[in-house]
């Protein structure tokens, strides 16, 4: 039986990927800052709270990361922990920062140190392209950031690679663009609009308040997505990729196939509001996953209009 830590076990890609694991035989341990704190809400939804083994870890306390590896001892280590949201990100510059790159590090030096076979992924991001315009970012695009959460996600990166090249560490970045479930807290605008759309379709009399709905991006299901995490560490090659559908829509359109799922005209419930447009953004993100389609076998089956209305209807099925 295999054994796993995921760090960072308590958000939409920890819970994803335990459950993705548990079927898959392994023995999971799950990270979290203090775990006899944190309710693991994610993990419960999915009907497998019981089955993970949660663990206190702060992947900023070196100590605390090499104790970790050291008493489970794991075959795959996931880095999914560190600050997520880029838009808080302008807050917390440093929070971010450190919660990101140095969390990273310590990862690696801890797995490096222990001298364990550990096989590495660490949860890499799209936004460390920055605005590429309508050409599709792979594995070759230069990185340039547009956001502390990109230029921490880019150490990051950087990091994982030299300690692979330096040290012959199994260690893997997916690159990783927009992908959303029901997991999504409100905080990311996916959800944000779901949320909303539904409540007024119950009777609600809110405005959905946003701001910048010219963006596009690549979104997509976040349960494949982790699909494509394990992959990586399944590979002889080590390498990074980029995990996307190779397909960008307008944050409008996002916001039209959500209203009209529930039956609703958008344009009668929303407001634009330029507090919540960020000090720079990106404009478009487009991907090409080529490589992860030919090397990893993996694929996107689930479209931006699959997304929307699974969406729309687990949030409608929670709240009846
Ligand atoms: C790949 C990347 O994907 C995610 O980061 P994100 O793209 O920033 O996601 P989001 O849902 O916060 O914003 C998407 C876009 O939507 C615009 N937008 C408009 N109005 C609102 C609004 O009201 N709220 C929010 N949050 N965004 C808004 C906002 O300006 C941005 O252009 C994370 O998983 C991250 O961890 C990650 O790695």
């Amino acid at each position: 039986m295999k054994t796993a830590l995921i760090c960072g076990i308590s958000g939409q890609d920890g819970s994803y990927l335990s459950k993705l694991l548990l079927t898959k035989g392994y023995q999971v341990f799950g990270g979290s800052r203090d775990a006899q704190m944190t309710s693991f809400t994610n993990l419960a939804r999915l009907g497998i709270r019981n089955d993970v083994q949660t663990v206190s870890i702060n992947i900023n306390d070196f100590r605390s990361v090499l104790q970790t590896l050291l008493k489970i001892k794991p075959d795959e280590v996931y880095n999914l922990a560190g600050q997520s949201s880029v838009g808080l990100s302008f807050e917390q510059p440093v929070e971010t920062l450190e919660s990101i790159s140095v969390g990273t590090l310590n990862l690696l030096e801890a797995i490096r140190f222990s001298n364990l076979p550990i096989k590495f992924y660490n949860a890499g991001s799209s936004e460390c392209f920055g605005d590429v315009g309508s050409l599709a970012a792979d594995e070759n695009t230069p990185f340039r950031p547009r956001s502390p959460y990109g230029v921490a996600k880019a150490a990051a990166f950087w990091q994982v690679a030299n300690y692979r090249e330096a040290y012959q560490l199994h260690a893997s970045t997916g690159i990783l663009f927009n992908h959303e479930s029901p997991l999504r807290p409100e905080r990311f605008v996916t959800q944000k609009i779901v949320a909303a759309a539904c409540r007024i379709a119950k009777g609600s009399y809110e405005v959905l308040t946003l701001g910048n709905i010219d963006i596009a991006r690549d979104w997509g299901w976040a349960p494949e997505y982790v699909e494509a995490m394990w992959l990586m560490l399944q590979q002889k090659q080590v390498d990074d990729y980029v995990i996307a559908t190779g397909q960008t829509y307008k944050l409008r359109d996002f916001i039209r196939i959500v209203f009209e799922s529930v039956e609703l005209d958008w344009q009668n419930h929303i407001r634009i509001d330029p507090v919540l447009f960020r000090p720079t953004d990106i404009a478009e993100g487009h991907a090409n996953p080529t490589k992860a389609h030919k090397q990893l076998g993996w694929s996107a089956s689930s479209n931006v209009s699959d997304v929307a209305r699974l969406m729309v209807k687990a949030y409608m099925n929670q709240t009846v």
